[in-house]
C-alpha cells in the first residue's frame, strides 16, 4: 500500500490525474474504472486539462463506471451519467459506446447487471480503478454489510449514504433509495487501485478501512488485500496515519 498526502487540494488533484494520464500514455487502450461523488471532481477538471495540453488522447480507452442510481432519467442533474458527461466525457475524445455507466432506468435490473458484468469480462481486467471512500466505508456502493457480492448488483442505499448525498438534491425524498453498483470482487480484481480521500469527516473512517480488522462491516478495509493499492489524502483526511 503506498499512502500519499498532499498539503494542498490542487497537489493532491495534479498528481492524481497524473497517474491516470500517464497510464493512459503508456497504454492507449488502458480500461479506466471511474467513480463519481465530490472526491474526483478536481482529479477529472485537471485529467481534462492534461486532455487539452495535448498529453494524452482517450479515443482508445475504455471506462467503467462503478454505480448510478436506479430511477433517475439520465439526463438529471445528479444522474451519474451526466456528472460524468459534465465533469469528463464532454470534454475529451473518448468514445460514447466505451463509456460504460449501469443503466439505473433499465426495465429489468438484474438483467442489467449481468449486462454490465459481461462487459466487464469482455473487456478483460481494470487498468486502474479510482475509488473514493463513503463515510461508512462504502466503495461504489457497496454497503457494510454481513456479506458482500462479488459481481454488479442492485443495493438498496443505507440511509446515512442517502443523507450524505442529500447535499446534492433539492431534497431528501428526491435522493434513490437504490442504485446499481459493480461489485467489491470486481474492484478489487483491478490491476491497480487508486482510493482518493479528502476532508477532516473521513479521517477516523480512512484510517479504520485501511489499519483496522479486514471486514465486510467496512467494505473500503478489503482494500487492504490488494497488492497495488495507492492512496491519496489530504492532510486533514490523513491526519491519523502520523
Ligand atoms: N457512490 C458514491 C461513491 O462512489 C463515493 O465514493 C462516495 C463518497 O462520495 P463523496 O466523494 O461525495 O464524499 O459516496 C457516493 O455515494
Amino acid at each position: 500500500m503506498n499512502l500519499l498526502t498532499f498539503d494542498s487540494h490542487a497537489k493532491l488533484h495534479e498528481s492524481g490525474a497524473g497517474i491516470i494520464t500517464g497510464l493512459v500514455q503508456t497504454n492507449p487502450r488502458a480500461v479506466l474504472g471511474l467513480a463519481t461523488g465530490g472526491t474526483p471532481v478536481g482529479i477529472y477538471e485537471e485529467l481534462v486539462k492534461d486532455y487539452r495540453r495535448g498529453l494524452t488522447r482517450f479515443k482508445d480507452v475504455t471506462t467503467f463506471n462503478l454505480d448510478e442510481y436506479v430511477g433517475l432519467p439520465e439526463d438529471h442533474a445528479e444522474s451519474y451519467r451526466n456528472y460524468m458527461n459534465m465533469h469528463l466525457f464532454h470534454h475529451i475524445d473518448l468514445p460514447r459506446t466505451r463509456a460504460h455507466i449501469p443503466d439505473g432506468n433499465a426495465a429489468d435490473p438484474e438483467a442489467e447487471c449481468r449486462r454490465y458484468d459481461q462487459l466487464l469480462e469482455q473487456a478483460g481486467q481494470i487498468d486502474l480503478q479510482l475509488l473514493g471512500l463513503g463515510h461508512n466505508g462504502h466503495i461504489g456502493f457497496n454497503e457494510p454489510d454481513h456479506a458482500l457480492i462479488s459481481g454488479t448488483h442492485v443495493v438498496q442505499l443505507r440511509e446515512e449514504t442517502r443523507r450524505a448525498n442529500a447535499r446534492f438534491f433539492d431534497s431528501m425524498e428526491q435522493v434513490p433509495t437504490h442504485a446499481l453498483t459493480m461489485g467489491v470482487g470486481t474492484i478489487l480484481k483491478a490491476r491497480m487501485i487508486l482510493l482518493v480521500v479528502k476532508g477532516a469527516d473521513k479521517a477516523d473512517i480512512v484510517h479504520r478501512a485501511l489499519t483496522g480488522p479486514i471486514t465486510t462491516d467496512c467494505p473500503a478495509s478489503l482494500l487492504q488485500t490488494h497488492p497495488h493499492l495507492v492512496v491519496l489524502m489530504d492532510a486533514e483526511a490523513g491526519r491519523l496515519f502520523a
